[in-house]
């Protein structure tokens, strides 16, 4: 969420650090005696391996699926719980969280965020039983009901021991993937089920074509529409796409994806935008077009850098290069949720037409057939143990990792914490 500086106590906080190091210590070392399948890292290994695969391609016999969502407040009531929630170990105090609260509280204090996470639960079930495959879908969230420990506890319930997680986020970056493998870890030390219940995760789908699709058809479509409205609109040199994605912390930025794989400034995160960027212009049939990366949506203090040109910033500037009108596409989000209806499609909009372009944002992938039969692909890829080299992806820089790397998308500020579906620290 834009605007509110939540620096807070903040990232650096003693308090913080202490946490940190109290989770190194207390977690016992399972790594070494768990029956898991290779390439699996059990939850509170503090020592791990050093080394294992990239790709697990041994089939797995998994239980269920179990998807993995932000969670989001459904009542005015839930808005500051859910933000403690977020926030939750930076000490920002709920004065300063009634300042993000009134994105919320604009929209009756409900995010769309749970209800696009049923529909989706309910579109991959569909989807499931079409093609045969007996795999139930078990949905938990990081920050709201139904959590992650609730989740678990159904998994550990039914007697699930193997489950397979799909985040409803695509890129690499501690937010956007090592978050969820570091909650997965902390439900199964709170549900008693670590070392019992093995959780994998599918790849990042960043590049994989069913999350790609809905962006290629969504620009060629807002491209069309805009040429439809505005006869005469030359789209080499009157238009621009901008793919806004979250901002996140430079130093977060710099970590994400594995360190020996160099990707520089913006680290993976940035790499993989940008390379998604490029295939949906060309496959929308849109080369000549102008674009560029942009963000949105960052908090944090002043002082702390993250990444830019903002989205609102990039919008400013369009008129002085000739441009009319401007496709704003929410690369880094599968649904439309608090960060799309409030940034982009509130004060991207107003931005816009107050620069006089006419605009137009595409849709997220929300439940599109393609989304949905491709997350489903993701985890068949997985039971099935499919050769890598016949795993889709649409940038040279996939098919990414089943398990992910040493220090992987660490946070820049907390440091090491044990998570599952991967190589430690
Ligand atoms: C990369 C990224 C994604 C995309 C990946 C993914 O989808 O997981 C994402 C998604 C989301 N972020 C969301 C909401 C929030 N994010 C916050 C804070 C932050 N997000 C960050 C990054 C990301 N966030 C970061 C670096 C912070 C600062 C934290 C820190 O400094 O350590 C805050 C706290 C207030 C504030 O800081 O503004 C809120 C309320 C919602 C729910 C929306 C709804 O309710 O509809 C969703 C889907
Ligand atoms: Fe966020």
């Amino acid at each position: 969420m834009a605007a509110a500086n939540l620096g807070g106590v903040g990232a650096d906080s003693p308090e913080r650090a202490a946490a940190a190091a109290a989770h190194r210590g207390v977690k016992a070392p399972t790594a070494t005696s768990a029956p898991f399948a290779p390439g699996a890292v059990v939850a509170g290994a503090t020592e791990p391996a050093q080394s294992g695969p990239e790709h697990v391609e041994q089939p797995v016999a998994y239980d269920a699926i179990l998807l993995a969502g932000f969670g989001g407040p459904e009542g005015q009531d839930d808005v500051i719980p859910f933000l403690r929630n977020v926030t939750r170990g930076r000490g920002i105090p709920d004065e300063r969280l009634e300042e993000v609260a009134h994105h919320y509280r604009h929209f009756g204090g409900v995010s769309p965020i749970n209800e696009h996470n049923r529909q989706l639960k309910a579109a991959l079930e569909a989807e499931l039983a079409r093609r045969g495959v007996d795999l139930p879908v078990i949905w938990g969230n990081r920050n709201w009901d139904p959590y992650m420990n609730d989740a678990l506890r159904e998994a550990g319930e039914r007697g699930f021991t193997k489950l397979i997680a799909i985040a409803t986020s695509a890129y690499s970056s501690y937010s956007s993937c090592r978050q969820y493998r570091e909650d997965y870890a902390d439900a199964l030390e709170d549900t008693g089920l670590a070392g019992v219940v093995q959780i994998d995760k599918v790849r990042q789908f960043f590049d994989h074509p069913g999350f790609v699709t809905p962006f290629i058809e969504g620009v060629r479509d807002a491209l069309a529409e805009l040429e439809a409205e505005h006869p005469g609109l030359d789209r080499a040199t009157q238009v621009e796409v901008l793919f806004a994605t979250h901002s996140i912390p430079t130093a977060d930025a710099a970590k994400s994806g594995p360190a020996e794989r160099g990707f520089g400034e913006g680290g993976a995160y940035a790499a993989q935008h940008t390379a998604v960027a490029e295939v949906v212009m060309r496959e929308a049939g849109a080369s000549e077009v102008p674009w560029q990366l942009v963000y949105q949506s960052r908090s944090g203090p002043p002082t702390q850098p993250w990444l830019e040109p903002d989205v609102n910033d990039a919008i400013a500037e369009l008129p002085a290069a000739g441009r009319k009108a401007v496709v704003i596409v929410p690369l880094g989000f599968v649904s439309d949720h608090m960060e799309v209806m409030w940034d982009l499609d509130e004060e991207a909009m107003e931005t816009a037409e107050e620069h006089g372009l006419a605009a137009i944002r595409v849709p997220t992938p929300g439940v599109h057939p393609a989304y949905v039969s491709g997350l489903v692909d993701l985890v068949l890829e997985r039971v099935n143990g499919t050769p890598t080299a016949e795993r889709p992806h649409l940038t040279d820089l996939g098919p990414w990792y089943d398990v992910c790397r040493p220090g992987c998308c660490e946070n820049a500020r907390l440091g090491f914490k044990p998570a599952l579906a991967g190589i430690a620290p």
